[in-house]
């Protein structure tokens, strides 16, 4: 069997929905009859590459088609800076992107930001979902429990104002449970990703600047969702807490939630095995 690579499934498209007219990357792998496409996470340096490289092989040996969308002001997709919702404009582009190669229902999962991302664009665009995995988001909104913005939202905000090693290392030491595995070299390719695109850091801190809710809250509208949803938590997530995954579950009427004991906020990378097979049940039955 070929290995799959970054550089064999990296594609470029131009979109133009609405007054949304950029070029985004994306990473097209397999070939399956049904696509899942995954969203990545808010933070500095992040692509949807980097947020699922445990999860791409095992959903392509699965036979599904994924879709990695690097969202507009990350990675190799073209900058912005946003100052309405960021949740919807993630999801406009994903449409822009799904309609340029013809794609027409997906199933969605959904990494933090991904994961509002995710409930956009089911909200405004209802026939074109599968069943969704909303991990680590899903809407902004309070928390009833953790102070906000939380401990993680701060360190990311310091990173990307002063993108240094050490404030990378503060992010992710408090980002995942279990701090051993973080290596060198993760630590060196995510600091890599983030210097490699100046404009994207900059572009963030001014659409925070001008406009702190990026992520709007969608609870009011969560029961419109009739997809299948699987939400999917870190119990030891200290960037949005697991009560936010408790409103998901009251308010989208055929949602289901799993918890993961010893996990932070990146539950497809620190639980991987236990992830793919969860959520490719899902998928299946
Ligand atoms: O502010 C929020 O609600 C969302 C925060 C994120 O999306 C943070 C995500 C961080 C990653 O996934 C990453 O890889 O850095």
């Amino acid at each position: 069997m070929t290995t799959i690579t970054e550089a064999a499934t990296s594609k470029f498209v131009r979109i133009q929905e609405g007054d949304l007219d950029l070029q985004l990357h994306y990473n097209d792998v397999g070939q399956g009859a049904e696509t899942v496409v995954m969203l990545h996470g808010s933070g500095p340096g992040a692509s949807g590459w980097a947020n699922f490289n445990r999860n791409i092989e095992p959903f392509v040996n699965a036979g599904y088609r994924v879709i990695l969308m690097d969202c507009p002001g990350w990675s190799k997709s073209d900058p912005i800076v946003n100052t309405g919702s960021r949740s919807d404009l993630n999801a406009r582009a994903l449409k822009g992107l799904l309609d340029a190669i013809g794609l027409d229902k997906v199933h969605i999962v959904g990494n933090s930001m991904g994961a509002h991302s995710t409930v956009a664009f089911a909200l405004a665009n209802p026939a074109r979902v599968g069943k969704l995995i909303l991990m680590g988001g899903g809407t902004g909104g309070p928390s009833q429990f953790v102070p906000m913005p939380t401990e993680g939202i701060k360190l990311i905000g310091a990173l990307y104002r002063d993108p240094t090693i050490e404030n990378l290392k503060r992010m992710m030491n408090v980002f995942v449970y279990d701090t051993s595995h973080l290596t060198d070299e993760l630590f060196q390719a995510r600091l890599d990703n983030m210097l490699a695109r100046r404009d994207h850091l900059e572009n963030f801190v001014k659409s925070s600047t001008a406009n702190p809710k990026q992520f709007p809250d969608l609870g009011h509208r969560l029961g419109e969702i009739s997809a299948q949803t699987l939400v999917i938590w870190g119990r030891d997530d200290r960037f949005v807490p697991m009560d936010v995954g408790l409103r998901l579950i009251w308010g989208i009427p055929n949602a289901q939630l799993h918890v993961f004991n010893q996990c932070g906020h990146w539950a497809q990378w620190e639980h991987a095995d236990t992830f793919n097979r969860l959520v490719l049940d899902f998928l299946t039955h």
